[in-house]
């Protein structure tokens, strides 16, 4: 048995950077059986070949500077002795290597390109002390959901200059971001966009200047850890809460 990882940053979101792997199948002619797939984080598929067999894993990971797919190819030849050997180090290693090379390359490209048609949501974790600034939508799908304040990506606009205006559009105050919390997809519409294609990205930030005021929610609230699970949270924002909670006991 012999295992080959291969690891690629890819300017995208998850649910993007999924989706395109999907898309694209697999490097090699060699048809795998999908084992397990949980959308946007990870798949397994694998085949049988003669008394061999192959594994392949993927793992995507949201990062600050984008998703980072980590992949995992798992072979055995099947074949026994020195032969298996020999097939393994010069047939198989190789060839998985420089196929897989030369599709991640493409692959990466060609999210890169598809994350310009999704329109992206950031959100802001305001931190004051061991407190976390949270919303009330007012209207709309969510009305009297919690969220952290931030809204949609303009076209071309960079990540955290949208988390900046939408903050100071949304509550009149001046941020500045700290560091990337988490990436959750969104089952609903965005932007006219494909059901489920967006995510939201938040980022823990702190205000420079200002006191926030609700111009666009039904109420602003600071609340500590222990405080942030009884909220009535949009249902997409839950996986982010235990990364809020760990920076809450840090700061
Ligand atoms: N701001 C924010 N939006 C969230 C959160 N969770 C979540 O599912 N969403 C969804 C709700 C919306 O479908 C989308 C954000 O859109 P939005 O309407 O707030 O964006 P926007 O401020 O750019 O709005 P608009 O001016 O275009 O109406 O993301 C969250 O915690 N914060």
């Amino acid at each position: 048995m012999f295992r080959l990882r291969f690891t690629t940053l890819v300017e995208a979101p998850l649910t993007v950077a999924f989706d395109v792997a999907r898309g694209l199948g697999r490097p090699w002619r060699l048809p795998l059986e999908e084992v397990v797939s949980v959308r946007p984080a990870r798949d397994v598929y694998a085949a049988a070949v003669g008394r061999g067999w192959v594994v392949h894993s993927r793992r995507f990971t949201a990062t600050e500077a984008g998703t980072l797919v980590d992949e995992q190819v798992d072979a055995e030849t099947g074949l026994p002795g020195v032969l298996g050997r020999v097939v393994e180090r010069v047939l198989l290693r190789r060839r998985i290597t420089r196929a897989m090379r030369a599709h991640l390359d493409g692959y990466a490209a060609v999210a890169a390109r598809r994350a310009l048609d999704v329109v992206q949501v950031v959100g802001a974790a305001l931190v004051d002390g061991d407190r976390v600034l949270v919303a009330q939508r007012s209207g709309g799908p969510y009305d009297g959901c919690w969220e952290f304040p931030g809204g949609k990506v303009e076209p071309g606009e960079p990540e955290l200059a949208a988390l900046v205006r939408e903050c100071a559009e949304e509550l009149e105050v001046a941020v500045v971001p700290q560091g990337f919390l988490g990436e959750v997809p969104l089952d609903g519409v965005v932007a006219g966009g494909a059901p489920g294609a967006s995510t939201m990205r938040v980022w823990w930030g702190r205000i420079e200047q200002g006191r926030p005021v609700a111009r666009e929610h039904a109420q602003l609230r600071w609340v500590g850890a222990a405080e942030l699970d009884a909220l009535d949270w949009i249902p997409a924002d839950r996986p982010l809460l235990p990364a809020v909670r760990d920076l809450l006991a840090r700061l």
